[in-house]
């Protein structure tokens, strides 16, 4: 287990983490998400004892690690630009780190050829390093990191330099050797899906704050606030007055989608009678022909943008004042409807959430 407890990493004046804190499970999946410059890497460094907090510990396993070198940490880094020695070969790459451990040969080699094995590369040990595709080169530095056999992996952005189709492949493969290994890894991404694609848990990060820890299903359905809603994914917000209100629950009126009894969201702090709401693109389902539901809104396509397998929609409603935006299958033809045409949309009520500004 690892016990973030009231971490602050300052450079001078300049918070780079503020007062963070958060407990990772053992042998969890966990990313931390967040835009450029929101201090995740320097959380992830710390962890690994490249850095130091300014203030405030960090536990493994109920050890407080101030002061204690990475060398020394049950973890284990693999960066971004994973550095492989050109002038050794894969299963000699592999092999460095234990050197240290004065390992007899016969173990250095089963070793070497596990961790080979646990990311698919078992038939290149003796290819050299220069000879490798991204994706390889990938795999060789995550094999790297294996075989010291950590209780933690941290992960800064490892698949960022991989194009897009290789990147889907790799975070499949990703989960599935955490799953077959069971250590725990702390993922570093901006990537929101990778986020979503791979984690058992998310902190989403803001400028040195966690802002919200969760599932992923959570992070998406259930946003904190605004700004978590408008990172991961696309978020309509719409604006509520609130006009009921218990322990678990509010009421609000809005002009475009009427009366909702909606969930508390966690940091929900009324001021005066304002609210807003979100909604998913995808919760918005246009009505076809003379198909009708008990929740629904009208309003007229003012922008269409095609994605292949699905079209988004810009929908002006009377009384929002930002357009709605849909996301909407191709299957029955929403590629085909023309910009000017009038629209219906149903929703589901549950899929609007009150959030905190
Ligand atoms: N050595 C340093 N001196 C001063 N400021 C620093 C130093 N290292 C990092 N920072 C600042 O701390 C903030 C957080 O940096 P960090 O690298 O953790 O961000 P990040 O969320 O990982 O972003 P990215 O995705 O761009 O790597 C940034 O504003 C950065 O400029």
């Amino acid at each position: 287990m690892i016990k973030i407890d009231h971490v602050t990493r300052a450079y001078g004046a300049f918070k780079a983490l503020d007062d963070a804190s958060l407990t990772i499970q053992k042998g969890e999946f966990f990313s931390l998400l967040g835009p450029s410059g929101c201090g995740k890497t320097t959380l992830l460094r710390m962890i690994g004892g490249f850095d130091n907090p300014t203030s405030g510990t960090i536990y493994l396993d109920g050890q407080a690690m101030n002061g204690i070198p990475a060398n020394r940490r049950p973890t284990n880094m693999v960066f971004q630009s994973y550095a492989i020695f050109p002038h050794l070969n894969v299963a000699q790459n592999v092999a460095y780190g234990l050197k240290r451990l004065r390992l007899d040969a016969v173990e250095e080699k089963r070793r070497v050829e596990e961790a080979l094995g646990q990311v698919s590369m078992a038939h290149l040990g003796k290819r050299g390093a220069t000879e490798l595709s991204g994706g390889q080169r990938q795999r060789v530095a995550l094999a790297r990191a294996l075989v010291m056999r950590p209780k933690v992996l941290l992960l800064d952005e490892p698949l960022s330099a991989l194009d897009k189709k290789l990147r889907e492949q790799m975070q499949v493969e990703l989960r599935k050797l955490q799953q077959a290994v069971g250590i725990t890894f702390i993922l570093v991404t901006h990537d929101q899906y990778e986020a979503l694609a791979m984690s058992d848990r998310i902190a989403v990060m803001f400028s040195g704050n966690i802002a919200q820890v969760a599932t992923p299903k959570d992070i998406y359905q259930r946003p904190v606030n605004r700004q978590v809603a408008d990172f991961v994914g696309g978020m309509n917000f719409v604006a509520a007055e609130i006009v009921g209100e218990d322990s678990g629950t509010i009421t609000v009126e809005t002009t475009s989608f009427g009366r909702v009894k909606t969930e508390k969201p966690v940091q929900f702090v009324t001021k005066g009678k304002a609210a807003t709401l979100g909604i998913r693109p995808e919760r918005l389902r246009v009505l076809w022909d003379d198909a009708t539901d008990k929740y629904e809104i009208a309003g007229k396509v003012v922008d269409r943008h095609y994605f292949g397998e699905i079209t988004h929609l810009i929908v002006e409603v009377p009384g929002m004042e930002q357009p709605l935006s849909v996301s909407e299958t191709n299957n029955f033809g929403a590629d085909d409807i023309p910009v000017g045409a009038p629209i219906r949309l149903a929703y589901d009520p549950d899929a609007l959430v009150a959030l905190a500004d």
